[in-house]
């Protein structure tokens, strides 16, 4: 049966990177029997300029009836002074808490043809393939309340909660340990207990289900200073669990290692693995519309999607081996150092369609 799939360009260079997407998914389709159908809606600032809100209900309708979802980027610097709740990243955050997406999976993995554009040395990142499973529906990006108020002094002051149930610990965390076993049986899970009540549960919520996994060796780590071993010593880490906000801030350190914050695929995942999937990166304004952004990380999140949520793994190692072949060929967008041939976004978009 034809699946359908949904595509969210949103604002900057979301439109350009979800166009090479497209040309590789148009690629499955016609040479490898991919049976999909594609359509396309407005989110983020797109959403707003459409009909007034980030997240328009028919997007959200659409999203609800798709069978995967492939997300840009939001926001934008045009946007940044409208009022709070129609800013285009308010869009992403609410897509994400009402398909219930409380999983985001980001793999930092360095392609061995980039091994020089790394920011660590050779021996320091050589085969270094680690997964960031983030928290994404939860933490201080949602906890109530949240604003900003006026003090007794006549001064404002802005706050937000950061706040975490068991239950949403357990979900995320058995995520985790889950993706352990299928890779090398180590998770670390990242907080920083040492200060903050909701870490301490995040803690002993993970601690507790560790006995349901024998075969996974559980650490634990403050935040601070898995920043810091991030970039000292990062192939020590196999798994890493943690919160909303934590993830966020790691997962951009951890692009850095890999050579370009626009190699970072995710797929961000609802309780039965309905995903949508979008690179880690934003809207990267400074470089939209002059085709120079790197459309990899958005078609390294087509092979997530193939893979978890359209059931065509053989298809995902296609899209993974054609980029590894461009890489080996010499192609590099302006952001990757190295390489042999400077190409922008739709050459690295047509050079990969035209290896499927
Ligand atoms: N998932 C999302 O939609 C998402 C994620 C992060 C930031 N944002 C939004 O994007 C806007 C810009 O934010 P920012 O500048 O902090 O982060 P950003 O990720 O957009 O850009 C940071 C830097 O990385 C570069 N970069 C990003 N993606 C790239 C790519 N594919 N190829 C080459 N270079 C790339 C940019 O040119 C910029 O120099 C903001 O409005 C922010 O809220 C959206
Ligand atoms: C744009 C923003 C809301 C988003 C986040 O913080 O989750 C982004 O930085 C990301 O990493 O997906
Ligand atoms: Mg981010």
């Amino acid at each position: 049966m034809s699946q359908k799939i949904l595509l969210l360009p949103g604002d900057g260079i979301g439109p350009e990177i979800v166009g090479e997407a497209r040309r590789v998914l148009e690629a499955l389709r016609q040479h490898h029997g991919l049976d999909c159908e594609l359509e396309t809606a407005p989110i983020g600032g797109a959403g707003y300029d459409a009909v007034g809100q980030p997240l328009p209900e028919e997007t959200l309708a659409q999203a609800r009836a798709a069978d995967a979802v492939l997300l840009g980027a939001v926001g934008g610097p045009q946007y940044d002074t409208l009022p709070r709740e129609v800013r285009p990243e308010r869009g992403l955050l609410a897509i994400r808490a009402e398909l219930g997406l409380f999983g985001n999976l980001r793999p930092a993995i360095l392609y061995p043809q980039l091994a020089g554009a790394s920011a660590l040395r050779d021996e320091v990142v050589a085969g270094l393939d680690i997964l960031i499973v983030r928290e994404l529906t939860g933490g201080i990006y949602f906890g109530q309340p949240r604003g900003v108020r006026r003090l007794d002094s006549g001064e404002r002051q802005g706050y937000n909660t950061l706040a975490y149930s068991e239950a949403e610990i357990e979900r995320v965390a058995r995520l985790a340990f889950a993706a352990a076993q299928r890779r090398q049986g180590r998770l670390c899970s990242v907080d920083k207990a040492n200060v903050l009540e909701s870490s301490e549960l995040w803690r002993e919520v993970v601690e507790r289900l560790a006995p349901e996994y024998p075969d996974v060796e559980l650490s634990h780590m403050y935040v601070d200073n898995a920043a810091m071993q991030l970039v000292r010593a990062p192939k020590q880490f196999d798994v890493v669990v943690t919160g909303n906000l934590f993830g966020d801030i790691l997962s951009d350190c951890a692009a850095q290692l890999t050579g370009s914050i626009g190699m970072l695929p995710s797929a961000s995942l609802d309780e039965r693995g309905k995903g949508l999937y979008e690179p880690v990166h934003g809207s990267a304004p400074d470089i939209a519309g002059q085709d120079k952004a790197n459309p990899l990380a958005t078609i390294l999140s087509v092979a997530m999607m193939l893979r978890y949520s359209l059931g065509a793994a053989g298809l995902a190692d296609r899209v993974e081996a054609a980029v590894g072949q461009v890489l080996e060929a010499g192609l590099r967008t302006p952001d990757l150092q190295g390489g042999t041939h400077r190409v922008g976004t739709r050459g690295m978009g047509e050079a990969v369609a035209a290896r499927l």
